[in-house]
């Protein structure tokens, strides 16, 4: 009896340019396209096993070690059903293959970090169950096709189906066929862009991204302005950035972007508030941190960018992240060691600091647990297929931490 299974890993994204609002909600279609950064899956990733068995009775599938439902017509069996669609069409060109698309299949993913906290977890998670389930189904669609399955599942999955910086253009097709993501540089074009992730909560937030678009795209006149007269300008102005390599035209628009994306939230009725204190303070350090250096005849030296919850992500070079990582935790005092996995700090450990010329009084030292802990990570590849060995699904087709 043959073993059809196949296990993938794909990156979280974090975007620039903030995908907010859609024109058709079933096909997860934006009003604006978008443009982010995939990050290392080194450090961030979603792990995931795709088994197809004709002894399976249904299609289930766990995620972090609990059964979650399948729900008919909802976004997980959307993508299943798409990828078997995609798998009869081989079949029905190859006779030979193996039936597939007609068996069941039980699906076993893992986060390596919390789920459902605004880091992004739906983007790797969507995007793994689709690479995992294109590689047992030996499909050959390339990045850009398996994206517009990605996209069923969550919007901004579709852009970790790739590594580097990643747009997703918004297209104008009613059937969603041009609404996909393009790589628009590789990781190794700037492989000097650092990220670090300032975990703010890592609870469950209280608006998904999912409902605060939609109240958005309902009642914020300031959207409309966005979508027609920022978003397009400011996506061809970072793309040529990115190609430039020209950081501080890059941090500008992602501070930019995450600012108004921000304020469509604001502007929303009744309003959905996803920064608090300790995000707003981050705001002010980086823009005092840029002040330092703009003031010397320098330029931008950190961006800072907020989804849809209070974590911030620091995008900068990579020779400025020992300076940020020293200002967070000044103002930020850690409970926990920084885990260090460029060797930034040596054996010394962190000692917290600012610039010199920074107005410390921009911000008061908060309690030790504001910020939880910091996440040190860069720009990255995309989707990995990873071996047997690696595979989450035991011997009877359950997941191995249930045996
Ligand atoms: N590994 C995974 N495999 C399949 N689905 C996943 C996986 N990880 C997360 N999801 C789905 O994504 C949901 C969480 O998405 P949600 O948008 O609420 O949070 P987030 O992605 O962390 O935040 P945001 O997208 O706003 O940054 C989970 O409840 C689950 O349905
Ligand atoms: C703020 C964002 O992170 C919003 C992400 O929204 P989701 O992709 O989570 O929304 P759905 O398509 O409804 O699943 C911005 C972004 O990633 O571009």
């Amino acid at each position: 009896m043959s073993l059809y299974q196949a296990t993938a890993s794909a990156p979280v994204n974090i975007a620039c340019i903030k995908y907010w609002g859609k024109r058709d909600t079933k096909l997860i279609l934006p009003t604006n396209s978008s443009l982010s950064v995939t990050l290392d899956q080194d450090h961030l990733r979603s792990t995931t096993t795709s088994r197809a068995d004709p002894s399976f009775t249904k299609d289930r599938l766990w995620l972090n070690g609990k059964e979650d439902e399948i729900k008919d017509g909802g976004r997980l069996a959307t993508c299943i059903a798409e990828m078997k669609r995609m798998r009869k069409e081989l079949e029905d060109k190859s006779p030979n293959e193996p039936k597939l698309s007609s068996y069941n299949v039980h699906i076993c993913s893992h986060n390596n970090f919390p789920t459902a906290a605004g880091l992004a977890s739906s983007a790797s998670g969507f995007a793994a169950l689709v690479k995992s389930l294109a590689t047992l189904y030996a499909l050959p669609a390339s990045p850009s096709e398996l994206s517009l399955i990605a996209r069923q599942g969550s919007g901004s999955a579709c852009r970790s189906l790739m590594g580097g910086f990643v747009a997703w253009e918004q297209g104008t097709s009613p059937n969603g066929s041009d609404s996909l993501a393009i790589q628009v540089a590789p990781r190794e074009h700037w492989e000097d862009i650092h990220a670090l992730i300032c975990v703010v909560s890592d609870d469950k937030k209280g608006t998904s991204s999912t409902s605060g678009m939609q109240r958005t795209v309902e009642t914020s006149p300031l959207i409309q302005h966005r979508i027609r007269n920022v978003v397009p300008q400011r996506m061809r102005d970072i793309s040529e950035a990115i190609q430039k390599k020209d950081f501080d035209t890059f941090a500008r628009i992602t501070m930019q972007d995450s600012n108004q994306f921000h304020a469509v939230c604001l502007d929303t009725d009744p309003p959905i508030f996803y920064m608090n204190d300790v995000s707003r303070t981050i705001i002010a350090l980086v823009v005092e941190y840029n002040r330092v250096s703009v003031e010397a005849g320098g330029k931008l030296k950190a961006a800072y960018t907020f989804d849809a919850g209070p974590n911030a992500v620091i995008y900068a070079p990579k020779e400025n992240i020992r300076e940020i990582v020293e200002m967070i935790v000044n103002y930020f005092p850690q409970a926990d060691p920084f885990k260090d996995p460029f060797g930034l700090f040596g054996t010394t450990g962190v000692q917290g600091g600012v610039v010199s010329g920074f107005n410390t009084a921009v911000a008061k030292q908060f309690a030790v647990g504001s910020v939880k802990g910091l996440i040190h990570t860069r720009v990255g590849d995309g989707p990995r297929v990873l071996g047997a060995e690696e595979g989450l699904l035991g011997p009877n087709g359950l997941p191995k931490t249930l045996l």
